[in-house]
């Protein structure tokens, strides 16, 4: 489904950052593991179609990312991957439905009530539908933040850092989420991290 190829990306002023090759299957798990500051999030925006890489390509679906003009590519992004960033960025002056709502409009994608609406119950947070963010704890908000990323059916999953804040309990719980949701919703999932405790729950691994 993805495929990496030859893939590297200088900053301006930065070093050179080198991607090994990578080949990522329709429901795949994997986990993006390296230390701080070695290209997780730079690999990540590539991935999503939000950095142009200095060399390289990547297919998504045989689609070459960034042969796609900036709005076919914001399509394509919104259509085919979810993605669940470190802080939620949801729009506060909207409820959780229309947050969720809100990116199948970005998108495109007709939106379907029902569906969102069963989402959140899967997720457990079925009785937020009408809440607001700022009346949300950080966990519920994490779980909107997933179900947002899986509105528009994604063939791919991606979550950067998602228990660097966790404590061992909550964190195993995040990672139970994320890789049940995958799989019940027909993504791959990337969890791009450096917390060693993610390392026995994905069998896959992705080493920067
Ligand atoms: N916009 C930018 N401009 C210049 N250099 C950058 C930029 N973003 C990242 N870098 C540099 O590129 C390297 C890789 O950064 P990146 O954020 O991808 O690492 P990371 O593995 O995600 O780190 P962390 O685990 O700490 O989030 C670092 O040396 C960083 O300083």
């Amino acid at each position: 489904m993805i495929n990496i190829r030859s893939l590297s990306h200088v900053y301006e002023k930065g070093r050179k950052i080198k991607f090994p090759d990578w080949q990522i299957e329709d429901m795949d798990q994997w986990l993006l593991l390296g230390a701080s500051g070695c290209g997780k999030s730079t690999l990540l925006n590539i991935i999503s179609g939000l950095l142009k890489p200095t060399q390289g390509e990547i297919l998504i679906n045989d689609t070459d990312l960034y042969t796609l003009s900036a709005r076919s590519t914001d399509r394509f992004r919104g259509r085919h991957i979810g993605i669940i960033f470190q802080r939620p960025h949801l729009i506060r002056s909207l409820n959780v439905l229309d947050n969720l709502e809100l990116a199948a409009v970005m998108a495109g994608v007709p939106i379907d009530h029902e569906r969102n609406l069963l989402l959140l119950k899967d997720l457990g947070i079925g009785n937020l539908a009408k809440r607001y963010p700022d009346e949300l704890s950080q966990g519920q908000l994490q779980r909107v933040s997933v179900a947002r990323a899986l509105v528009n059916k994604p063939d791919l999953l991606i979550a950067d850092e998602p228990t660097s804040s966790l404590d061992d309990e909550n964190a195993a719980q995040v990672i139970e989420m994320l890789t049940t949701q995958a799989k019940d919703n027909g993504a791959a999932l990337i969890i791009a991290t450096h917390d060693q405790r993610v390392r026995e729950h994905i069998a896959k691994t992705y080493l920067l």
